[in-house]
């Protein structure tokens, strides 16, 4: 399989408040890789550094350390220009469907907006609309309207359809179901998987949910406090992981039954204290 992106040792620091604080290393030498048309699954707990990784992918973050490369090229430190022309391989879908899209802008010209960014002409962006509505189970009067008219799950469809439209290869999904009911995050999620087969695009899928990570990743890497400290197959990592960080992440996730709740509880307690 060909690598589409490639982080090595990938170290980012944000700078301390004020000048006697002095600068937090949040990732220590993250290492990764990404194929064409493959989703990894990214889980960890709140503040491992899932985000700020996926940023560092964007360009949205200065790195300290290490590499990114996306198709053999290193795309660290682009100037603006190079940084724009990227934006057409690896877009972003963020996790809050309420405040990632323009409330003022009707659906089409939010559609409109990276085509007409990559420089197509406005008759052209206006064709691809209809297709992109079709493309995430959207009606096609949904263009004519705005994007506050909608539910969490339509507008996710919404933003999944922008990130679609310049056809990229990679799409950073930040939490992208996480503010979205059950029912709506499998809906999403399948779209999310139809999308693939049919475009090969590639998935970044960050969560701290492994229930859905393990729903859509062919791979699963898991963070801990800045490092990556298991990668594996979905499978193997969601059924035998050999980190005692991830076996922890597993047993944290709610059951359905009480029974196991309970057994998952004092397995939890067990593993904190052997
Ligand atoms: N702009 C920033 N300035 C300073 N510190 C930051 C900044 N953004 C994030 N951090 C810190 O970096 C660490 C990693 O945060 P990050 O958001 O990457 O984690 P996360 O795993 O994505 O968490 P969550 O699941 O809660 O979004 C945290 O300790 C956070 O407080």
């Amino acid at each position: 399989m060909t690598t589409l992106l490639a982080v090595r040792d990938l170290k980012v620091q944000y700078p301390g408040k004020g000048f006697r604080q002095p600068p937090s290393e949040v990732l220590h030498g993250v290492s990764l890789t990404i194929a064409a048309g493959e989703t990894l699954g990214l889980v960890g707990e709140s503040g491992s550094g899932k985000t700020t990784l996926g940023r560092a992918v964007l360009g949205l973050v200065e790195t300290s350390g290490g590499s990114i490369e996306f198709n053999g090229q290193p795309i660290q430190d682009l100037s603006a220009r190079y940084r724009r022309k990227l934006a057409k391989d690896i877009q972003v879908v963020f996790q809050d469907p309420y405040t990632s899209l323009n409330p003022a802008l009707l659906v089409s010209d939010i559609l409109s907006e990276p085509l007409l960014a990559q420089g197509r002409s406005r008759q052209d962006a206006a064709a691809s609309v209809a297709g992109l509505l079709d493309r995430v189970g959207l009606p096609k009067d949904a263009g004519n309207r705005y994007a506050r008219e909608f539910s969490g799950g339509q507008r996710q469809r919404v933003a999944i359809a922008r990130a679609l439209a310049i056809a990229p290869k990679l799409i950073v999904c930040d939490e992208a179901v996480s503010a979205l009911d059950l029912v709506t995050q499998a809906r999403v999620l399948d779209l999310l998987i139809e999308i693939q087969r049919e475009t090969k695009v590639a998935y970044l899928f960050i969560s701290h949910d492994l229930t859905v990570v393990r729903h859509i990743s062919h791979r699963v890497a898991v963070m801990y406090r800045g490092d990556i400290v298991e990668t594996g197959t979905a499978r193997d990592v969601t059924t035998s992981p050999s980190n005692p960080y991830t076996q922890q992440l597993l047993l944290a996730a709610p059951v359905a039954d009480p029974a196991e709740q309970t057994k998952r509880r004092h397995a939890r307690i067990a593993l904190r204290t052997s």
